[in-house]
């Protein structure tokens, strides 16, 4: 699979040592960095100025904490400290008159602190995040909690626990049991804990036996020396003939030559998806002309042109695409053929028909009754007729923009009217969140608007002359990351949004940011292009110097997740005035840029293409109740196959049987609809207690065979040992477990080169034995799914 060639052939985490750089790290352990500093005394200034003496007791230390949570926003801040602090204060004040039990408690605790403690200079001599541990107790709890680890912010004793929103109460009663769990499997001998990989490389590394060390990286390259390397590369590969694919069964007519790729399955692909070498073999690498230069050059340059040289040649995704695309080929040749469908069984050919990587294989021609259309040859002619459907998913760190420049986005593109966003202005300035109303247009939920966070995926739609694409806002909050894994599962391509203002961009791309997560998880769910909105560059003045600076740092690391330098772009913004969204800047304001606006960039974007010959699989996105003439409808993107009005369906797990009564694309009534399709089914024959969101619809004659226990081929993100786990694939949430370390592999040709392990280190490939731990689940052979523990994305693989 093309998306684990992240590590294809280097150890991710001296990479993403080298692209962090160590001063990521110890930040994280000794306070702000310089911008920072200086962001913060500027924000608590404002603060101040407005505050000024309305809180006696509120110090610039608990300023400047919340400054720090709502990351500057200096809006919300003041918001927080006059609603809640300021309310608690007067609470105070009121049961000092009359102490209650709970409170003398309270009080007696606050007494019991030592005089400089409690002065306004309390923090004063406290870096932030790291309260010594004789203060922590003593932190007053917040008077009325407003969310998500507001207690947790300001030292909350739990006396009145922070209201959660009903995802995070799960995630939080998973995390429990979870943790439950995992104390008794450490009490067995084996660990629950996941190692995180950024944790590990911020402080000292632990020591790893020799047979699995990796030589560490030096320091981070330069943009120069990656453009030299480039350059390098290109002169040392062999030129493959542009236009001329090169294809696994080269006698078959293949598709047209922009759509097809370009090279044979790369080594690291053929790990991922090639039969695995049970023996331990001895590695002899393959020498070429590039490689002999990687051993004259520093490793970290070495890495990344590794990098840059395995994404150069097609994923394996991408092989099996053609070869799918090529299939229409061979099913007409072989359309006289007897299909050998006696003897395979139905479960097995739905299996055989997601095989990956084997394309020497001619498909059995699906067989298409009298009263049934050919959907495939339908599809064909229907081709010129229709605008390409394309799915994005906008990631990136909490508060970058994505919700606003989204909204901005369909403001411009005329899907949302003037009216509906001056009714949101309207709304939003009522509770003091002006700022937000385009991003109301996605943020649709209370929840959502009072919190000023997107929490679900949000999905909309607008179209262009050249193609219509299928919006899906996903959360950039880390405790919302399972609902981004299924925006990314449905996702052709990704608009990654970065804050620009300063302190921003590094607060999304250090250790605890979400920019780097997100990134690496598209790509790890099988994304290739991807477009950086660098936003608020209004707050910058439009600093060409800060672009590049993010362009530069932003590129390096998104080598080392995977992504070819050709399928990056970066396109400088601002989705709150609007300025390259739609329309291009105002004459002079950006002088220095002259490319693209993002909505031209995003036309450039080609969707990839689905094999939509193969046995249907959708997995169910939503239910619902359509009303009378059509009682239950479901929802979701057709990833493989096809589907047409009077199919029988069946959902699995389980084997309730529906038939398709009839079928909407992108909300217009259809007859058939194909992978790559938004569709919604309304469904004849079934409850609507047999439909669960996760579960995979398939054609009931080729259906996939649940699974209680597998193996998958994964690459670790973390350090990973026989443990709990989270099984995701797409909507899909399950709890399991690692039963088994089954095998490291070489990431560069898949042997084993170390069976049994003790644990699998992060960045390696290996083999693990994965157990459901309730009902089976709908996956298969070749369902990429995302592994994730204590709250971390822990491995991304593929079900073997
Ligand atoms: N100056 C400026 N502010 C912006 C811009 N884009 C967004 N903002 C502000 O940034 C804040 C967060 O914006 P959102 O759109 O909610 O951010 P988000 O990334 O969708 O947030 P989550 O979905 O919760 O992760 C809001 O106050 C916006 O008004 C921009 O281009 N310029």
């Amino acid at each position: 699979m093309s998306r684990h060639k992240i590590v294809r052939t280097m150890n991710l985490a001296d990479e993403l040592d080298d692209f962090d750089g160590e001063d990521d790290y110890y930040e994280e352990d000794e306070g702000m960095s310089p911008a920072d500093k200086a962001r913060m005394a500027n924000s608590l200034r404002q603060v101040r100025e407005v505050i000024g003496d309305d809180i006696p007791t509120l110090t610039d230390g608990k300023i400047e904490e919340t400054l720090w949570y709502y990351y500057f926003d200096v809006e919300r801040t003041i918001t927080y400290l006059l609603n809640q602090v300021g309310a608690s204060e007067k609470k105070k004040q009121k049961k000092a008159a009359v102490p209650e039990p709970k409170a003398r408690e309270y009080f007696t605790t606050i007494s019991s602190i030592s005089p400089e403690h409690t002065s306004p200079g309390f923090w004063d001599d406290t870096p932030f995040g790291s309260i010594p541990p004789g203060r922590r107790g003593e932190l007053l709890p917040p008077p009325s909690p407003i969310g998500f680890r507001m207690s947790g912010l300001l030292g909350g004793s739990g006396i009145q626990p922070a209201k959660t929103s009903k995802l995070a109460a799960l995630a939080k009663a998973r995390n429990k049991a979870k943790a439950e769990k995992a104390s008794d499997t450490t009490s067995s001998g084996t660990s629950g804990t996941a190692v995180s990989l950024l944790d590990r490389l911020s402080k000292k590394k632990p020591d790893i036996p020799p047979a699995t060390r990796e030589t560490p990286a030096s320091a981070a390259p330069t943009v120069p020396n990656i453009s030299k390397l480039e350059q390098l590369v290109e002169k040392t590969t062999p030129d493959l003939p542009k236009n001329e694919p090169v294809h696994n069964t080269p006698s078959i007519p293949g598709p047209e030559p922009d759509t097809v790729l370009k090279a044979a399955p790369s080594g690291f692909a053929k790990s991922m998806f090639g039969k695995r070498i049970d023996e331990t073999v001895e590695f002899k690498q393959e020498v070429t002309d590039t490689e002999l230069i990687y051993f004259s050059i520093a490793p970290t340059q070495k890495a990344a042109m590794k990098a840059k040289q395995a994404f150069d040649v097609p994923s394996p995704d991408d092989v099996v695409i053609a070869a799918q695309s090529q299939s229409k080929g061979i099913s007409k040749v072989s359309k006289g053929e007897k299909p050998s469908s006696s003897a395979i069984t139905s479960i097995q050919k739905g299996v055989e028909a997601l095989k990956v990587a084997d394309t020497s294989e001619k498909p059995v021609p699906a067989k298409i009754p009298r009263n049934k259309l050919d959907v495939v040859a339908e599809y064909e002619k229907s081709k010129s007729k229709r605008k390409e459907n394309a799915n994005l998913v906008v990631i990136g760190h909490v508060d970058a923009g994505k919700s606003t420049l989204m909204g901005r986005l369909l403001y411009d593109s005329g899907v949302v009217d003037e009216r509906t966003i001056q009714k949101y202005k309207q709304e939003a300035e009522k509770i003091g969140k002006s700022s937000f109303a385009l991003a109301w247009v996605l943020d649709q939920t209370g929840e959502e608007r009072a919190r000023g966070v997107t929490i679900d995926i949000a999905v909309n739609a607008f179209e262009t002359e050249r193609g219509r694409f299928t919006i899906l806002d996903a959360p950039g909050h880390r405790d919302f990351i399972p609902n981004m894994i299924a925006g990314a599962a449905q996702a052709d391509f990704a608009v990654l949004v970065i804050d620009s203002s300063p302190g921003e961009f590094e607060a999304g791309f250090n250790v605890r940011g979400q920019t780097k997560e997100h990134a690496l998880l598209v790509r790890s769910m099988g994304v290739q292009r991807i477009i950086i909105a660098v936003n608020k560059l209004d707050l910058m003045h439009w600093d060409q110097e800060r672009f590049d600076e993010i362009k530069q740092q932003m590129s390096q690391f998104l080598t080392t997740a995977g992504f070819q330098a050709k399928n990056v772009s970066f396109i400088p913004c601002s989705g709150l005035t609007g300025d390259n969204i739609v329309r291009k800047p105002a004459d002079g304001l950006v002088p220095w840029y002259s490319g693209p606006t993002l909505v031209e960039e995003l036309e450039t974007a080609k969707p990839v293409i689905k094999a939509i010959e193969k046995p249907l699989r959708m997995t169910i996105a939503d239910v619902y109740r359509g009303g009378v003439t059509n009682p239950v409808t479901i929802s979701g993107r057709i990833e493989i196959g096809n589907v047409q009005v009077g199919d029988l369906l069946v959902v699995v797990p389980g084997d309730e049987k529906a038939t398709v009564k009839g079928i909407e694309v992108d909300n217009q009534a259809a007859e058939w609809a194909v992978a790559g399709n938004n569709v919604q089914l309304h469904l004849a024959g079934i409850e609507m207690e047999y439909l669960k969101i996760g579960d995979v619809v398939c054609r009931a004659d080729s259906p996939l065979m649940p699974l209680k226990e597998f193996e998958a081929k994964i690459l670790a993100f973390e350090s990973l040992t026989p443990m709990m786990i989270d099984i995701h694939r797409g909507r899909l949430n399950a709890s399991g477990r690692i039963t088994k370390l089954v095998a490291t592999l070489d990431k560069g040709n898949g042997s084993v080169t170390k069976k049994k392990p003790r644990y699998i280190g992060p960045g390696s490939l290996a083999v693990v034995n994965i157990a459901v731990t309730g009902a089976p689940l709908p996956l298969e052979k070749g369902s990429k799914i995302v592994l994730r523990a204590d709250g971390l994305t822990v491995a991304a693989g593929v079900v073997e």
